[in-house]
């Protein structure tokens, strides 16, 4: 790949500065690519390109169902390179090929969403009372909306944006996380070969406190959408504020997994291993508090235990493995330390606890880990690890599950284990979260909202809110027989 990555106002492009990234494969530390590192300069260019690529209408007055048919042919687009595009996802991301490609099956899936939407809700006529008064409410794009992702599923999250704001109308800038920039790149190029006006999608690759930054803080950036972690989206938010920009957040979790005893036992041991180690955890929605009823807690964590000594760990081409690595040494460290320190507090560990084997050494590998006798406020409870590692809490009644599941921050999604429907009815419309699953773990569809409660973010994405974010209500009302009002008194002349 060449370092010209950054795609400004139709052009590829270096950093201004000249500078460049490595990028390198979490798995085996295999070199991958060589990306232009964008500072704050390119972002302000890519800001100003979109700018004015709005501001002269171009993309933003295409008929909308003309920009639904757009999104249909980038579904196709990626149809025909899905390969391609999970390969380097793979790479960059060191997740599994076939995660990769389940991944680019969901993002086909966004594109043609939104690209049904884009013309499904063009406004409504509002009975003023009046029949001198016309009254409509129309929906408009946004603007400029700066773009921010995370790298644990790099072109997914980026899809969930892209796809309803172009069918909008609006123009963007997207900042894909630093060390997973491979596939924003490519969907530029599908972008632009496809035709979309210059300057309606632009891209920079580098680091969020530079080529980030501005997007959150530029008076020119009217709605920012963020996905990553809790801390980096309090400072987009408080960037934002002092611009008043609109705001959409996708943050973490700390999600409970809940099993009475009634539940199917090998379904649920299977699914909270899913829940909590697919992906080595690095999903925001991961099962990472499991909670189940005492009377089966020995037995459950027991096969628990047993099957997570059993996950086989690889890189993105071996067959045999199951999960990946972490995505850096540094974030390894990250969830070492939380594994320590509910262990220094008092924590059982049961299995895990440690890196990855001497056939691992290359990668930033972490052994599935689970840990019993926790209790609530400690470090590795409260806080995301984002990392396979599964605390087990228990509880005797229905009123116990309910509390402790909703005992979090966080409120992004949460899975409950019953045969009995009216208890799964009745615990799933008590928990705070944005998603719940009933029986089954971690299914995502893009015909319906995902966002979370609480401190997990703000708005919504997919779903009908998901294009709704993206756009602007506008009330005109119209009076079709002007008159002097009478309000004011009126003074002889
Ligand atoms: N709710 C969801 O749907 C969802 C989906 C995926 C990931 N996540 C969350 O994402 C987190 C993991 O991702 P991460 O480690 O990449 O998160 P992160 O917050 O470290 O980084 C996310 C993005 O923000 C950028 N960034 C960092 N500092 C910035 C700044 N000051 N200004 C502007 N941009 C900045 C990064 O470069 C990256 O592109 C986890 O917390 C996970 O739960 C949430
Ligand atoms: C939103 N989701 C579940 C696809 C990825 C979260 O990390």
């Amino acid at each position: 790949m060449t370092t010209a990555t950054l795609f400004i106002d139709g052009a590829w492009v270096p950093a201004a500065s000249g500078e460049t990234r490595t990028i390198h494969c979490p798995a085996d530390g295999r070199e991958v690519a060589v990306v232009s590192e964008a500072g704050e300069a390119d972002a302000l260019a890519a800001i100003a390109a979109a700018r004015r690529a709005f501001d002269s209408r171009t993309w933003a007055d295409t008929p909308a169902a003309q920009r639904g048919e757009l999104l249909f042919k980038v579904a196709e687009s990626l149809t025909e390179r899905k390969d391609e595009f999970a390969r380097a996802e793979a790479l960059d991301t060191g997740k599994r090929l076939v995660e990769a490609e389940i991944d680019m099956d969901d993002i086909i899936g966004c594109f043609k969403h939104f690209g049904k939407l884009a013309d499904s809700n063009p406004g409504r006529l509002v009975d003023a009372g009046d029949p001198t008064v016309v009254s409509k409410v129309v929906y408009e794009p946004v603007g400029v909306c700066g773009m921010i992702t995370p790298w644990n599923f790099p072109l997914l999250q980026a899809a969930w944006k892209i796809a309803p704001a172009l069918a909008a109308g609006n123009s963007f800038v997207l900042k894909p996380a630093e060390l997973t920039p491979h596939t924003a790149i490519l969907i530029m190029d599908v972008l632009d070969k496809l035709g979309l006006p210059a300057g309606v999608a632009n891209l920079v690759t580098g680091a969020g406190a530079n080529a980030g930054a501005p997007l959150a803080s530029h008076p020119d950036v009217d709605l920012v959408s963020f996905t990553g972690g809790l801390v980096t989206g309090r400072k987009i938010a408080a960037a934002a504020s002092e611009t008043v920009k609109k705001v959409a957040l996708e943050l973490g979790g700390k999600n409970p997994n809940v099993v009475f005893a009634d539940a199917d036992f090998d379904a649920a041991v299977d699914n909270a291993l899913n829940a909590g180690f697919l992906d080595s955890g690095l999903v925001c929605s991961a099962g990472s508090r499991l909670i189940v009823e005492e009377s089966i807690a020995e037995r459950f964590v027991d096969e628990l235990v047993r099957r997570a000594e059993n996950i086989r760990m690889g890189g993105p081409f071996d067959e045999q493995a199951e999960t990946g690595p972490l995505i850096s040494a540094e974030h390894r460290d990250k969830v070492t330390d939380y594994v320590k320190r509910g262990v220094e507090e008092g924590a059982t560990l049961r299995t895990g606890g440690h890196w990855g084997g001497e056939e691992h050494k290359d990668g930033y590998f972490y052994a599935p880990t689970v840990l019993t006798d926790v209790r609530r406020g400690m470090s590795v409870v409260v806080e995301e690890a984002f990392g396979p590692v599964i605390t087990v809490e228990t509880f005797t009644t229905e009123e116990e599950a309910i509390t402790t599941a909703n005992d979090t921050n966080y409120g992004l999604a949460g899975a409950v284990w019953t045969s009995d429907a009216g208890r799964a009815h009745r615990v799933s419309s008590r928990l705070r979260h944005g998603t719940i699953w009933i029986n089954d773990y971690h299914p995502y569809l893009p015909q319906a909202e995902w966002g979370g409660f609480k401190q997990s973010g703000v708005g919504r994405e997919l779903g009908h809110a998901g294009l709704e974010e993206y756009r602007e209500a506008k009330h005109i009302y119209q009076n079709t027989e002007p008159a002097v009002s009478g309000w004011f008194s009126m003074p002889a002349k």
